[in-house]
């Protein structure tokens, strides 16, 4: 199944404008995108959320939202505190398998790091990544402090029998420190997963069509969407179709 799962070491570390840049290099390579924003928190009802800002600067993808709550925490703690239903990850799941019946890719976004609540009972992204029995794709920060959070992303994913389909830094600095530059050796061997791009500082606010030209440049050619599933060693059927 064509999903891509894409979380991040933590939050406003680059996950939506990474989402963007596969969006973009895959609809460059003529393939049909949805983008789907598991739970979208800290974002008024006429705000554009992160799947908006994906068709903003990606193109035209199809864009999905399952639910909004206006305050900028967890979504299971925005929740609680709005007295409203939380998202479930076998909802977030379910939305995604929809989606892949109409679309060469889906891209879910979590919010903030793989492990933030969505529910009371503590389900995550994760869970719905392993309903799908997709892979994950880790967005990480350039500089120091970067290989911890990784590792830890990437170890927890592999304890929950998922699999880190590889790295991309969210914001690449113009002028990388001693420690980015050394984290381009460091990140594939502590997360044992590929280095699979890189997405300039500052590219969110490119124009659109400079970003979807670029956007192919910054990623492995396989993030470009012909990936398939033996690329991402997918290993089970999806549970939720
Ligand atoms: N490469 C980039 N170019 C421009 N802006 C960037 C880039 N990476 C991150 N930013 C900016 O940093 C902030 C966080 O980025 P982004 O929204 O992609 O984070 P996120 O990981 O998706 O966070 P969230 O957990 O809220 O979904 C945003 O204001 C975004 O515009
Ligand atoms: C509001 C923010 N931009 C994200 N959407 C939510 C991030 C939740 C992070 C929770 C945490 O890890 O402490
Ligand atoms: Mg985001």
């Amino acid at each position: 199944m064509p999903v891509l799962v894409i979380t991040g070491t933590g939050t406003e570390v680059g996950k939506t404008v990474v989402t963007a840049a596969v969006a973009a290099a895959a609809l460059a390579a003529g393939r049909s995108v949805a983008v789907l924003k598991a739970a979208q928190t800290g974002v008024r009802p006429d705000e554009p959320g992160d799947a908006a800002e994906v068709a903003r600067i990606a193109g035209p993808v199809t864009t999905a939202e399952l639910a909004r709550y206006p305050e900028p925490l967890a979504p299971a703690t925005a929740a609680r505190r709005a007295g409203r239903a939380p998202v479930h990850p076998h909802e977030v799941a379910e939305a995604a398998a929809k989606l892949a019946t109409e679309h060469d890719l889906v891209l879910v976004e979590g919010a903030g790091g793989l492990l933030v609540r969505f529910d009371a009972a503590g389900g995550t992204l994760a869970d719905a990544a392993r309903l799908l029995s997709a892979p994950v794709l880790v967005v990480a920060p350039a500089g120091l402090g970067t290989l911890n959070m990784t590792e830890l992303t990437a170890r927890e994913l592999r304890s929950r029998g998922l699999d880190p389909a590889g790295i991309v830094i969210g914001s690449w600095p113009a002028a990388p420190d001693l420690a980015a530059r050394c984290n381009l050796a460091d990140l594939p061997d502590v997360a044992g997963a590929p280095l699979l791009g890189s997405v300039p500082a500052g590219s969110g606010a490119l124009p659109p069509a400079e970003f979807r030209r670029a956007a192919p440049h910054w990623l492995a050619p396989r993030l470009d969407g012909s990936w398939d599933a033996e690329a991402f060693r997918m290993r089970e059927a999806p549970r939720v179709l």
